[in-house]
């Protein structure tokens, strides 16, 4: 079976506060963009992962997580191998790891004839990363809590374009939790903001806490954010980053792309808005 593992990016990040368990509560409207990873899962002998990244080829990676998880919650006694295709760089705030966990359960669970139930995945998905539970979901949706509550949006964003930029770093997503000086966040309603995006588009909410605390580790990052946003008049980091994301039309990304030198990647692409049900329709139906 082959399925794409596609990226997110956060179009609001609200950090609540810090939790007994050393997490932050968030309040997040994350969408999935066009932009993915190709994962072909094949029956095999032993369970292995394979990539493009060498860095990624050991039992840490987060696909062979998932599938030994899945295997043994399952108490399926089999096997596969697992290649990954990476596009999605890492450290970028594009959740790239986690997207590849989540869609490799739904992947297995799909070529087991659906064995464990939606609330398992999601159980184990969170074992996995905070951002996970969100994959298990299509297009866009509210994440609050840790990552772990996620409530499917109403209404279908549009496929906007979108220019993402990474710098060459990455970011770590510890580094930049502990770096957040908190500030008093009690006033955030949750269907006030999905209203704001219904009516106004992702332009009306763009905002993200984690900026301060990265822009002070890397002010590199905050002046990359400044330049885009003086082409597209809109800039937002993606998630804990390192990458940049604006709403940008044809000229404007052709601007901002060539404003970089050659230590940038970057990716043109939009939000994603029609998924298809191949993955989730047994969950929803
Ligand atoms: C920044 C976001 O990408 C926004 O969607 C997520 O909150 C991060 O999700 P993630 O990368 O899956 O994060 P995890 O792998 O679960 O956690 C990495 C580290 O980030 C911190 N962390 C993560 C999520 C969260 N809600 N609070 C945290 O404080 C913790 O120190 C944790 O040890
Ligand atoms: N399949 C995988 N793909 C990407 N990274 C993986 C994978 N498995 C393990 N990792 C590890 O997880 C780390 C962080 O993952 P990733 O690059 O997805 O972070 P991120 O883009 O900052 O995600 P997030 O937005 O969820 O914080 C990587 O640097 C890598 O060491």
């Amino acid at each position: 079976m082959i399925v794409k593992s596609y990226a997110k990016i956060n179009l609001v990040l609200y950090v609540l506060n810090k939790r007994p368990d050393g997490y932050h509560d968030i309040i997040s409207i994350i969408t999935k963009v066009d932009f993915f990873d190709l994962i072909e899962i094949k029956p095999s002998g032993i369970l292995s992962v394979l990539t493009n990244k060498p860095e990624l080829n050991n039992n840490s990676n987060l696909a062979f997580r998932s599938a030994k998880k899945f295997f043994e919650e399952s108490r399926i006694k089999d096997a596969v191998k697992i290649d990954i295709q990476k596009h999605i760089p890492l450290e970028a705030g594009l959740g790239g790891g986690s997207s590849n966990a989540a869609y490799t359960l739904l992947a297995l669970n799909k070529m087991y004839d659906y064995v464990l139930s939606f609330d398992k995945l999601l159980d184990i998905s969170l074992q996995l990363g905070s951002d996970c539970p969100f994959f298990l979901y299509e297009n866009a949706n509210l994440v609050c809590s840790k990552g772990e509550q996620v409530y499917p949006l109403d209404f279908l964003l549009k496929p906007q374009p979108i220019i993402i930029v990474k710098p060459e770093m990455g970011v770590s997503t510890k580094l930049a939790y502990s770096n957040l000086i908190l500030t008093k966040r009690n006033n955030i309603n949750k269907m006030t903001l999905v209203d704001r995006l219904k009516k106004g588009g992702p332009l009306a909410i763009m905002h993200n806490d984690l900026e301060s605390s990265v822009f002070k580790l890397y002010p590199a990052i905050e002046y990359l954010k400044r330049k885009i946003y003086e082409i597209a008049q809109n800039a937002l980091l993606c998630g804990s980053g390192s990458s940049v994301f604006a709403f940008a039309e044809n000229c404007e990304r052709q601007q901002i792309i060539s404003m970089l030198d050659d230590g940038y990647f970057f990716k043109t692409t939009t939000i994603l808005n029609n998924e298809g049900r191949d993955l989730y329709g047994h969950y929803r139906s």
